[in-house]
Order: structure tokens, then sequence, then C-alpha cells
């Protein structure tokens, strides 16, 4: 896929429009969609009506979605929910034309959109998902500063951890299995992926006596799929999966809920980590981190993690083109 990358402009409370700049440079073209106002000030930019349209060298390329109101960096305005909902759909639309080559999103508060604007959806993930016809997805994050790489992949994504058992059904797991495969053949260029799939309880259960639902649902799941050809490791205690020669043994690991899966790339590689959703006819990729309340505006935010999502969008992008 060719033309530039469309970088969303997220919450413009947040660090995103600082981020959008701070990237410059990076050997990346990508084209950002947002209000100008909300960018610091001083950006060197111009802006265009087409992505690819050409820029002067050094400034950043602005398709121009304008919002209800300006920004005060930590504090979101209401007024601008809706706007960050509507660029998002705007780049699903261009990319889906094939105007660009793939979407990364700067972060979104996500309470900020439900108060601001009824938003219906937990994330991007899932927002993505429905912009696309509703398909499945599942949400991965990956590093690309630590060696072995950690690649996580959780079944349940934003719902309380109280009502993670019910959740994790066979059929979850098998879809997050079945798209994380076929992600790590097409968008990672690994030809025989080895998966490891976290148990839900301590000890992966313990043989039954820690929990059941390895027992009734995680090893029949997984020894069918082993029967189809696919490389399966588990279910894994969760507690010893992820230091690196455990990592050395697969490419990927499926987890059971949210935090088993981000708590360690986020330890491991929190400025190198890259959000990825799999399954979706477009790439789309964003930092690991969110909106970032607490520093926005002071000039502390690191651009690191968007720049590997920026990388990891061209990379992915290059290799279908
Ligand atoms: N893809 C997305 O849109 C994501 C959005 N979020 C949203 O962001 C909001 C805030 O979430 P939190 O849990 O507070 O996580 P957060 O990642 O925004 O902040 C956690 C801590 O990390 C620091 N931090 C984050 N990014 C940084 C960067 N680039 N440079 C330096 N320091 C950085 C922050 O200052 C804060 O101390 C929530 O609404 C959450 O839903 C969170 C993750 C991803
Ligand atoms: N904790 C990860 C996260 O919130 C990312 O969500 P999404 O907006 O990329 O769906």
């Amino acid at each position: 896929m060719t033309g530039r990358i469309l970088l969303t402009c997220g919450e413009p409370a947040g660090i995103g429009p600082e981020l959008a700049v701070l990237a410059l440079g990076c050997g990346v073209d990508y084209a950002w969609i947002g209000d100008p106002r909300h960018l610091p000030a001083g950006t060197p930019r111009t802006e265009i009506t087409a992505p690819n349209d050409p820029v002067p060298h050094g400034h950043l390329p602005v398709l121009r979605h304008d919002f209800a109101a300006s920004s005060t960096a930590g504090h979101p305005d209401p007024a601008n929910a809706q706007g960050v909902i509507d660029v998002i759909a705007h780049a699903v639309d261009l990319v889906m034309r094939g105007e660009a080559a793939a979407i990364t999103t700067l972060p979104i508060n996500k309470q900020a959109l439900k108060e601001g604007a009824s938003f219906r959806f937990p994330g991007h993930t899932e927002y993505l998902a429905h912009l696309a016809g509703d398909v499945p997805v599942v949400m991965m994050l990956a590093s690309t500063s630590v060696s072995p790489p950690c690649r996580v992949v959780p079944a349940t994504i934003h719902i309380p951890l109280a009502d993670v058992p019910a959740a994790l059904t066979s059929d979850l797991l098998e879809q997050a299995i079945r798209i994380t495969h076929a992600a790590m053949i097409r968008d990672f260029g690994i030809n025989a992926p080895r998966l490891a799939v976290a148990g839900l309880n301590p000890h992966a259960g313990e043989g039954g006596t820690m929990g059941r639902e390895e027992a009734e649902r995680i090893i029949p799941l997984l020894e069918r799929l082993r029967s189809e050809g696919i490389d399966l490791a588990g279910p894994l205690p969760a507690d010893t999966m992820f230091h690196a020669p455990a990592r050395a043994r697969y490419d990927a690991a499926i987890c059971a809920y949210h935090d088993q899966a981000l708590i360690p790339i986020k330890t491991l590689d929190f400025a190198g980590g890259v959000n990825v959703t799999l399954g979706l006819p477009f790439i789309r990729t964003s930092p690991d981190h969110g909106t970032a309340f607490d520093i926005a505006g002071t000039g502390r935010a690191d651009p690191d993690s968007t720049i590997a999502a920026l990388r990891m969008a061209r990379e992915m992008a290059d290799k279908t083109a």
C-alpha cells in the first residue's frame, strides 16, 4: 500500500498534538488530521486537501478537520469530543478508499468521548472494527526495542475484571488465536507462527485445583487447533511466560484479559510498544500509551512510541505494496 500514513489527532487536550510534531523527522511520511488550532504554537505546517499532496521539507502536512473549540492542555472540552470521533472516521474513509497507506492513531480519552459525545465504543479497536463493517478484530501490543520481542493479545479487552471468566469463551479465544495466527504471517512475515496461550487462573489452574476454565474450555480448544497444525503452547501460567527465555519460545502470547497482557509489555518496553489492530481490512497502529493529561503541554512527552507506531505502519504497508 502506497501513500502517506494518516496520523489522527486523538484527544486535543492530551499529548497527541505535541507528539504529532515531535515525530517529524522520524523518517516516515505522514499527514496529520485535526484542527490546526490544537497544534503547538509555531508548528511548521502546510494545509493539504488530499493525503499525498506535497509540502515543504520539514513541514507537517495537515488535513484540516475543524473542531468546535480550541483546546487547553490537560482539560478535555466536551465540545471537542465529536471532532475526535469524526477524525477517526475521516481517516478510515480515506484509507478504505486507497488514498493512504495506513492509519496511526494518537490517543483518545475514552471517558471524555463518552461524556462529551456518548461514544458507545470502549476504544479505537472496537470503533475501527465497526467502521470496517463490524469485522472481528483483536488488539495486539508489540514491542519494538526488546529482544526476544514481547507481543501480546488480550482476548478480552476493556471489560471489568469480574466479567472476564464468563467472557472468555472458547469461541472468543479461538477467534483471537486464528486472527493472531493469520496476522503473524501476513503482517509480521513469520511463516510458521508459534503462539502461546496464557491460563486464566494462577498456575494455569494447576490441574483444576485453582480454577476449572483451563480444563473445561482452554485445553480442549488448544488440542483441536493443534490438530489443524497451529503451533500452540499452553495454557501457560501467566506469571512465568514473559521473562526473556520464555518469550524466546513463542512469537505472540494470547492472554486472558487486559492487564495480564499489557503489564508485561508496558513494563518491558513502554517507549517502544506499539498497539496494532489485527483483522482489519487496513493497517492501524498506535502508541501504547494514553492521553497523559498530567504532562500535556509541559514538553515532557516522549515521542518514541508514536515513532515506533508510525514505523510499524510503514513497514506493514510496504509488505503489502
Ligand atoms: N490508544 C489509545 O487511544 C489509548 C488511550 N488511553 C486512554 O488514555 C487515558 C489516560 O490513561 P492512563 O491510564 O492515565 O495512561 P497514560 O498512558 O495516559 O499515562 C500513564 C502515565 O504514563 C505517562 N506517559 C504516557 N505516555 C507518555 C509519553 N509519551 N511520554 C512520557 N510519559 C508518558 C503519563 O504521564 C502517566 O504518568 C485514558 O482515557 C485511557 O483510556 C490509554 C491507552 C491507549
Ligand atoms: N489499554 C489499551 C488501550 O486502551 C488502547 O485502546 P484502543 O483505543 O487502541 O482500542
